[in-house]
């Protein structure tokens, strides 16, 4: 049978086989002597030994598609960003830098705004309509008001999504809301998402449907994604690309250069100007960041 590991617990591992159930399996495969450990969102290949107790090998473990250090899951397929229209209001500098770590990644990702409930005027549009000129999928939901759900269900399904954003913008709500959906569903028992009190927290998977799951454990911080120079950040914001065959030098930075393609859609409206800005900031932030790591010689000479 052909499952998938949503947890690890002291040698064994859960696999979640879609219409039969989790099976706590050994691993005993023939990938132990290539060293290969299984990891959390792995797809294997397992052997029932015993049908009744739910007990099994893992035979064999499918080729991973992508492997993510922290957390420790395999195959994810995508970011769902979430920041709140209100209640912390939306840091759009953080954001573009989350979005820019995620594009180097090379990890899908989709925008969601939460706490629509406590929009006066039509924040949630716009944003939603700025970040689709960028090129991003955005969704605007409520937890509070269960608004916006079934749109965002569609984009979990058949898909690994792990959550990520800033503190208190309802992530572990929404996760909660999806998985009570899961359990009304099944009938079975939900858990709530709780973090923070346990330091040593293992990941797991949460099986929404037969092959949607999602990471359990949301925050910025445990999703952490490789560093990438300042000098690649321009590469990562999506919404320049269409106008560097405008930019004179091949190299340009968009930031002092003369006839510069960016610039420009910046000055024509094709560019959003919190877009560019917010480019500028994390690039000098980048910059300064650089320096300090890597003190050239003539600096620590004049101490
Ligand atoms: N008004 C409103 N409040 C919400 C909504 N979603 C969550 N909240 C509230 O916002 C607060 C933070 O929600 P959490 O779900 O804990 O947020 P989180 O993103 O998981 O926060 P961290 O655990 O700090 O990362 C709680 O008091 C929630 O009740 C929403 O859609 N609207
Ligand atoms: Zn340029």
């Amino acid at each position: 049978m052909r499952g998938k590991i949503v947890k690890g617990i002291a040698g064994f591992y859960y696999v979640h086989v879609p219409e039969h159930g989790v099976f706590e399996c050994k691993a005993r495969g023939i990938f132990r002597k290539e060293a290969l450990t299984p990891m959390i969102g792995d797809d294997v290949e397992i052997q029932v030994v015993d049908p009744a107790r739910k007990k099994g090998n893992i035979e064999k473990i499918l080729e991973r598609r992508s492997e993510l250090l922290r957390p420790s899951v395999a195959n994810i397929d995508q970011a769902l960003l979430v920041f709140a229209l209100h209640q912390p209001e939306p840091n759009l500098q953080l954001l573009d830098r989350f979005l820019a770590m995620v594009e180097n990644a090379g990890i899908d990702v989709v925008l969601c705004f939460n706490k629509a409930d406590t929009e006066q005027g039509s924040e949630g549009e716009a944003l939603e309509e700025m970040y689709r000129r960028v090129g991003y999928h955005v969704l605007v939901t409520s937890a509070l008001e269960d608004r916006g759900l079934e749109p965002l269900k569609k984009v979990l399904h058949h898909k690994t999504t792990v959550f990520a954003g800033p503190s208190g913008v309802g992530k572990s709500s929404l996760l909660n809301l999806l998985q009570e959906a899961v359990s009304f569903e099944t009938g079975s028992v939900s858990r709530k998402i709780g973090r923070g009190r346990h330091t040593t927290r293992h990941v797991e998977l949460i099986a929404l449907d037969k092959d949607s799951y999602l990471v359990d454990t949301p925050g910025f911080s445990s999703l952490q994604l490789d560093d990438f120079s300042s000098q690649d950040l321009k590469d990562q914001f999506i919404d320049f690309h269409p106008f560097l065959d405008a930019c004179r030098f091949k190299g340009c930075m968009h930031l002092k250069e003369p006839v510069c393609g960016v610039k420009e859609a910046v000055r024509d409206g094709k560019i959003h100007p919190s877009r560019y800005e917010n480019y500028k900031a994390i690039y000098e932030e980048m910059q300064e960041l650089q320096k300090n790591q890597y003190p050239r010689k003539t600096d620590k000479n004049r101490r």
